[in-house]
This record gives C-alpha cells, sequence and structure tokens, in this order.
C-alpha cells in the first residue's frame, strides 16, 4: 500500500479558496498512490480560532466537492484531513473527511479531545462522541485527529473494533514537537499497527508548525519522517506487518481489562 501524506503551510496570505485549489492540485500528484493524507483544518490553520465560525460549512460544503473530486480524479483513498464542520444545529465540529477512490464520502470523524483548556477550539467547537474506523482493501483505517493522540484510550476503542492503520491529521505547534515524534511511536508500538500522522508546516496565527509528519511501523520504527516545510511524505507499507506483529509478539491478548481501584 502506498500513502501520501501532504504536509502543507498553513500561513496568512494565502486565501482559503486558494489553497483548496492548491491542495486539490497537490492530491491529484498523487497518482499511484493508494491513500492520500491531509492535515488537521488546513483551510483555516488549527489556531486561527477567529475564522473558524468565519470559514465554517457543512458536511458536504465547498471542501468536501474539492476533495470528492480530487478523490476520484487520483483515484486513491483520501482522508482529507479535517474542517470546520457547521453542523445543522449550528453547533461547531473538527470533522475529518474519508473519501473512497470513487469521491464517495466513506467516514467522518468529528474530534473527540478538543484542544485549549479554556479556550480556542475547546470552548468554539463541540466534542465528537464516536470512535471510528474505515474498511479500505488491506487494512482497516482508525481515524484521530491531533490533541487526541495524547490519549491512548481512543486508540485502544480503535484497535478494538478492528483499526490496523492509525491516521492522525494535525495542526501540531513546533514548541511540543517532541511529544508528537514520541506519541506517534508510542501509539505505534502499543497498538502494534501503522501510525501515518500529518502536520501542517509554516505559521498560523503566531503559532509555527512542527511539521515533521511520520509514518511509523507496528514495531515503532519511524518509516518516514518529514522536515519542517512543505513536503509529501511517500512510503509504501506492506498491510501484512501489523497481523505478523501481532501474532509474533501477541502483547495485545495479555491486555488486562476492568482493574480494582487500589483500595485504601
Ligand atoms: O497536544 C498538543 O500539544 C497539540 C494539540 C493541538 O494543537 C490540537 O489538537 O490542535
Amino acid at each position: 500500500m502506498r500513502a501520501s501524506l501532504i504536509q502543507i503551510a498553513v500561513d496568512e496570505g494565502e486565501s482559503v479558496e486558494t489553497r483548496r485549489r492548491r491542495v486539490a492540485s497537490l492530491v491529484r500528484e498523487q497518482a499511484g498512490a493508494d491513500l492520500v493524507v491531509l492535515p488537521e483544518l488546513w483551510t483555516t490553520g488549527a489556531f486561527a480560532y477567529e475564522e473558524f465560525g468565519r470559514e465554517a460549512e457543512p458536511l458536504d460544503g465547498p471542501t468536501h466537492e474539492a476533495m470528492a473530486k480530487a478523490a476520484s480524479d487520483t483515484g486513491a483513498w483520501l482522508h482529507a484531513g479535517s474542517i470546520p464542520e457547521r453542523a445543522p444545529d449550528g453547533t461547531l465540529y473538527n470533522t475529518s473527511l474519508v473519501f473512497s477512490p470513487s469521491g464517495e464520502l466513506a467516514a467522518a470523524y468529528r474530534k473527540i479531545h478538543r484542544f485549549g483548556f479554556d479556550k480556542g477550539e475547546a470552548v468554539l467547537m463541540g466534542a465528537g462522541r464516536d470512535a471510528v474506523t474505515v474498511r479500505l482493501p488491506g487494512t482497516t483505517l482508525g481515524l484521530a485527529t491531533c490533541y487526541d493522540l495524547r490519549f491512548p484510550e481512543l486508540f485502544r476503542a480503535l484497535v478494538d473494533a478492528g483499526a490496523e492503520t492509525l491516521v492522525v491529521p494535525a495542526g501540531w505547534p513546533e514548541r511540543r514537537r517532541s511529544h508528537w515524534t514520541l506519541l506517534a511511536q508510542a501509539r505505534a508500538v502499543e497498538n502494534q499497527a501503522f501510525v501515518l500522522a500529518c502536520g501542517t508546516a509554516g505559521t498560523h496565527a503566531g503559532v509555527p508548525q512542527a511539521g515533521h509528519s511520520i509514518v511509523v511501523d507496528p514495531w515503532g520504527e519511524v518509516l518516514a519522517e518529514a522536515g519542517p516545510g512543505e513536503r509529501v511524505l511517500t512510503v509504501d507499507l506492506d498491510p501484512g506487518r501489523v497481523a505478523v506483529t501481532r501474532d509474533q509478539f501477541p502483547a495485545l491478548k495479555d491486555r488486562v481489562l476492568g482493574l480494582e481501584p487500589p483500595r485504601r
């Protein structure tokens, strides 16, 4: 399976419409890939909080339209990163979209863990409730977004639902880049799964982005890693490595669930 992660810069100075066209043409350039992955909130930037409401779109809005066409023109599965979604009841969500090679919307995932504590996404957006997997030929994707990477229980829920390739679009800041790399490897090792984590380059809303999109195999080895700038990171994965790793080192089978809390 060939996967291409498109690490684009989300800088002010480029309009959302221009970026949408640029990203669609970058997706089309990946003909031959089986799966193309984009970052989190690449229309606005993950830290451009004032833009969320202004650029919010319904699930079938302009990004859906452009990315569905890009997926079908490319003939690849497309994890189109996330958009600020305006739900029919007016609530905003940070929602990832996955398209099939024929351009059908195969899945939408509303980010469960919202970042910002008492500001930003955490107060402006609603929280998703549902873990989402997507069946592809040869592997099952488990969907997570950026800050979700810090919450291993979500990834365990995805693995329990059959996920073998964990896809994490992000807008991770440079300031905590060491966490990004460490957590991507940790999620791969503990879940014995591929991790495809696609971040952004550039600076928006005064927040320099980490870039460093990364692909990790089920043994925790880094197969490919980008630098800080714009880059398409292309890797050939053998999805069969997940079953081999889980079979040869069957740690997932030793999980103990429902532990008693410590006695006082
Ligand atoms: O957890 C982090 O350090 C970054 C998270 C983040 O930037 C996000 O979820 O948008």
